[in-house]
């Protein structure tokens, strides 16, 4: 058995795994996700996989696990973490990563925030997907709840790399039970690749309040790409401006949608331990030579 190296980390609560892949010809197995995913220490959102790259002019290609097993294409909080990795072994804060997204950039700034260009938002049905042509991806025909008092209903659609369904609330995000309708949302027939499902509430035109149920991870403290896609579109439908901050559970996130159209998120990232394992097999030990920064 080779095994990699791992630290586990976080981006405002969003639980991260960045492994260490590079030099090597393996791949994380769905099995050892999951098996990851199910012990407590070393329990995540998404597995961050650094490779070696793939496209030239890239500094690595780094690969997105959810935590039951499948991949995503895009995650704003764990790419920060990858950035806080490799900014410890070496003087560089500047990088360009692939992803199943396509091409980003991101750097570290000298109080430790990190910015990631998450490209650019798309807005086709195509582009999401969804499974027919709709009218209008601000505002799509879903709801959940009973069908003669929805209590969610008509989300906004974007594409940030991967799919997001934003419902726009006018009460406290807490007041609803997203744990109950996040699971159906995901899995609707509309959203042939599943989405990830975020309730938002406005509070002035430069803030929104968040919480997301991640595609294939669940309810999550903090959600990178809903962020963003809750940004763009709350700009979109008129709701906001162009920057704005982002409150999810775990915290702000600055967010702005460049008059180019990309989109900048910055926010923190925090080192928790880090360990080896077992690629194959998720089996894993614990280091205790190298703690927080
Ligand atoms: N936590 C992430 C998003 C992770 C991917 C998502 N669950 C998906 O399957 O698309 C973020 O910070 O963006």
């Amino acid at each position: 058995m080779n095994k990699a190296v791992f630290a586990r980390m976080n981006g405002l609560g969003n639980r991260i795994i960045v492994a260490d892949m590079r030099g090597r010809a393996d791949t994380i197995t769905p099995a050892a996700a999951i098996r990851l995913a199910g012990e407590s220490e070393t329990a995540f959102d998404q597995i961050m996989a650094i490779h070696d790259p793939k496209t030239p002019g890239t500094d690595h290609y780094i690969e997105i696990i959810n935590c039951d097993g499948t991949q995503a294409q895009a995650c704003g909080n764990g790419t920060r973490c990858v950035v806080q990795w490799l900014s410890r072994e070496s003087a560089r804060r500047n990088f360009t990563f692939e992803t199943l997204a396509g091409i980003l950039t991101a750097n570290e700034h000298e109080d430790g925030l990190i910015t990631v260009d998450m490209g650019k938002p798309h807005f086709g049905w195509q582009e999401i997907p969804l499974a027919h042509e709709v009218a209008d991806t601000r505002a799509i025909d879903l709801a959940a709840g009973p069908a003669d008092a929805p209590v969610l209903q008509s989300p906004s659609v974007a594409s940030m790399g991967n799919p997001h369904a934003i419902f726009w609330v006018e009460s406290d995000v807490w007041s609803y039970a997203l744990d109950e309708y996040g699971p159906a949302l995901e899995h609707d027939p509309i959203f042939p690749e599943r989405a990830n499902i975020s309730i938002a509430r406005v509070t002035s035109r430069e803030a929104i309040d968040l919480r997301t149920w991640e595609r294939g991870a669940g309810l999550t403290l903090a959600c990178g790409s809903a962020a963003c896609a809750a940004a763009v579109l709350g700009a979109r439908t008129g709701r906001t401006g162009r920057s704005l901050t982002v409150n999810v559970p775990g915290g702000p996130l600055g967010i702005e949608w460049r008059d180019d159209d990309h989109v900048m998120m910055t926010g923190p990232a925090e080192w928790e331990f880090d360990g080896s394992f077992d690629p194959a097999t998720g089996a894993w030990s614990r280091n205790a030579s190298r703690g927080a920064a």
